[in-house]
């Protein structure tokens, strides 16, 4: 039997291992710096999730760059609320910029494509997507996402960033939900 963690109410056991998520996110650096040769991407990570990833990912990207952090909440518990706050944090100008959102993970997508929508409407020269964990099965609408680090089945998952009512973003691999 596969050794688990209690977070609140609920057992969690280890799904991906960091040093997978490690080299996954070094490849995505690889990508990302291939794409903006020349450029000067002005990186929004999405908080709080996505501190971890963002931390691991930049540390990897060489291109000259930019990173400012932004907070949107809508996920209360393991059930998304559906509701999308407006974007928090945004004070420098993102017109003619090269934008790449940095998210911990796209679930049903409906957070982010309420950020696209809210950022596109301030003209940058582009924006992309990056985010670690995307679960296929749960997308509500179709959405374009350029760097996809795992696409997981559709399970509530935990650590690396993402936490479970408040807990368990320190943890440094992936959990998911105990059967
Ligand atoms: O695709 P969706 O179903 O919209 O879910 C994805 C969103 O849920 C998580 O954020 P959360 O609201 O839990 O905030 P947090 O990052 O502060 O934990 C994640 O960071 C995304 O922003
Ligand atoms: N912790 C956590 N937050 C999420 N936000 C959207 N999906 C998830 C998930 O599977 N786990």
């Amino acid at each position: 039997m596969k050794s688990t963690i209690q977070v609140h109410d609920k057992h969690f056991e280890v799904f991906i291992e960091q040093s997978v998520l490690e080299k996954r996110i070094t490849a995505l650096a690889s990508s990302i710096n291939q794409d903006y040769a020349g450029k000067q991407p002005l990186f929004l990570a999405i908080l709080n999730g996505s501190f971890m990833f963002a931390a691991e990912l930049m540390k990897s990207i060489t291109v000259s760059c930019e990173i400012t952090f932004l907070r949107v909440s809508s996920y209360q518990a393991t059930e998304s609320t559906g509701k999308v706050h407006q974007i928090l944090g945004l004070s420098e100008s993102i017109e003619n910029r090269d934008i790449i959102i940095i998210e911990d993970i796209i679930d049903t997508g409906l957070t982010m494509i309420e950020i696209k929508k809210q950022l596109l409407a301030q003209n940058p020269s582009s924006l992309s997507v990056a985010t670690l964990f995307q679960k296929p099965e749960a997308l509500k609408q179709p959405i374009e996402i350029e760097y996809i680090g795992f696409e997981i089945e559709n399970k509530f998952v935990l650590g690396y960033g993402l936490d479970y009512d408040g807990l368990g973003r320190n943890l440094a691999d992936l959990y998911v939900l105990s059967e």
